[in-house]
């Protein structure tokens, strides 16, 4: 679908935010129920939305901007109306309207991009829970009353809620049909196979990319592939999400309209006049790895002191930090990555902070969280180095030879507010559910001039480990 005049109306949102404890009285990741919800969690903080109050879908090289355009459009009765207590004065965050967000990695990709704007959000955050009720004034439901001046309350949201989560409890899976996640009998009835980039022609695509770099072309190519798990049973999406968000604390778990995973790579997050990124590349599995201290001097020895592997980290942190560069007036990027230690790898992580221009005083004139986005989408820690001339060669060995586009994996999935604030991760370790019994799983590697095909191989399992293990397979 490509969107970008919108010939679809956008929706003019509106919302009310009020503290609240999390419906349930159980942990964020337990609103999970019936796959359909959107997620961001992390350390178990974060935001999961209910239901559906608006969606806007858009493909080609200008999704970002049509996306931007739509929420503005969307937000702006919200923004426009200050008179109102849609924001919350009681110090809980400015973050209505909503919409969490999920943008194809390909400029050519005929994978939708998706913003998808909740009913309802449930956030927490420091202890703190809140809930966000948000409502499309112009849809049939509201039309009439939103003429006569109503707006969304705290009254009308708890009984909306009240509804929408019985209805939700009607479509619960079965929990008797559902895999349980764990044990032998689990992965029975669990089939793992290779996608459309086989095993084989990953092997293959790595010489070939190897040998482009050894002519001058490029420096550094991020090469993926792709696997199948089909499985006898419906798959318990929450399920897997509520594992991996217990498992991978550390990383950001997200669910966006059928893209599911934990990504430990943030491209980009925005909170008022501070932009902030977590760069990974270079990457060495634990499975086998000494563990205690001799697994940190493990880490550190084929990692840190890795010339292979601090090239391929250091290409990554200069292809961000010299896009963001212009839209700041002050960045800080350590010299010296540090070692991340997540239950599958270890990567070089380096963490960047940088104060924005134009984010001072009360409303925003610098770029805001989408905008940047779309700066600094793809970095080389999923593209390569050029940019173009990587862009060029993953569309030719990935997609002509073997069919492979890689939809939104490696695309930024997050959320955005109507103030320009946002979090949009890398949609790494993730799988897209193509229908109830299927889910493709992706994973790739950066590739330089020293990469063997054959541990580059090896490194996608690791990065697959996880989503795998969440599945219930053993991996
Ligand atoms: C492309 C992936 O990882 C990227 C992020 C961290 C480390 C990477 C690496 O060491 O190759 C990749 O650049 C993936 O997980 O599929």
């Amino acid at each position: 679908m490509n969107n970008p005049g919108f010939t679809v109306p956008a929706p003019r949102l509106a919302s009310c935010t009020y503290s609240a404890p999390l419906p349930g009285g159980n942990g964020l990741a337990d609103l999970l129920s019936t796959g359909s919800e959107c997620a961001w969690i992390r350390f178990g903080e974060g935001m999961v939305g209910l239901g559906s109050a608006a969606r806007f879908a858009t493909t080609g090289p200008g999704r970002f901007e049509a996306a931007r355009r739509w929420w503005m459009a969307a937000t702006a009765a919200e923004s426009g109306d200050t008179s109102r207590t849609s924001v919350p004065d009681d110090g809980l965050p400015r973050r209505s309207p909503l919409a969490f967000a999920a943008f194809a990695f390909a400029d050519d990709s005929p994978v939708d991009s998706v913003l998808v704007v909740p009913e309802f959000v449930v956030g927490s955050a420091q202890g703190r829970s809140w809930l966000t009720w948000q409502v499309d004034l112009d849809s049939p439901c509201y039309a009439e009353k939103a003429a006569a001046g109503w707006r969304p309350d705290r009254a009308d949201a708890e009984r909306r809620l009240r509804g929408l989560l019985a209805e939700t409890a009607g479509r619960k899976p079965d929990p008797a049909g559902a895999p349980a996640g764990t044990g032998a009998e689990a992965a029975d009835g669990l089939r793992l196979t290779d996608g459309v980039l086989t095993q084989d022609g990953y092997r293959a695509a790595v010489v070939r990319g190897v040998r482009e770099i050894e002519a001058g072309t490029l420096t550094k190519l991020v090469l993926a592939r792709d696997a199948v798990v089909r499985s006898a049973d419906p798959v318990d999406v929450p399920q897997v999400l509520r594992t991996l968000s217990v498992q991978y604390r550390d990383c950001w778990t997200y669910a966006v309209n059928g893209l599911i995973g934990s990504t430990p790579e943030m491209l980009v997050k925005v909170d008022g006049d501070v932009a902030r990124a977590r760069v990974l590349a270079g990457t060495l599995d634990r499975d086998g790895a000494p563990v205690g201290t001799a697994g940190s001097d493990y880490a550190r020895q084929l990692l840190t002191d890795d010339p292979k592997q601090r090239h391929e980290h250091r290409l990554a942190v200069d292809s961000l930090t010299e896009r963001l560069k212009p839209f700041t007036t002050s960045l800080e990027a350590p010299d010296e990555p540090f070692v991340l230690e997540l239950p599958n790898v270890w990567h070089l992580a380096t963490d960047v902070t940088a104060l924005l221009v134009g984010a001072e005083g009360a409303r925003r004139t610098g770029p805001g969280a989408l905008a940047l986005t779309e700066a600094l989408h793809p970095t080389a820690a999923v593209c390569g180095t050029p940019r173009e001339a990587a862009a060029a060669l993953i569309n030719r060995l990935e997609s002509e030879d073997h069919g492979l586009d890689r939809g939104l994996f490696a695309g930024p999935v997050g959320w955005l507010d109507g103030n320009g604030n946002g979090e949009f991760g890398i949609a790494l370790r993730g799988a897209v559910v193509e229908e109830e019994h299927t889910v493709r799983l992706y994973a790739g590697c950066g590739i330089v001039a020293a990469s063997d095909p054959e541990a580059e191989l090896a490194e996608t399992h690791a990065k697959m480990r996880p989503m795998l293990q969440a599945l219930g397979l053993h991996a």
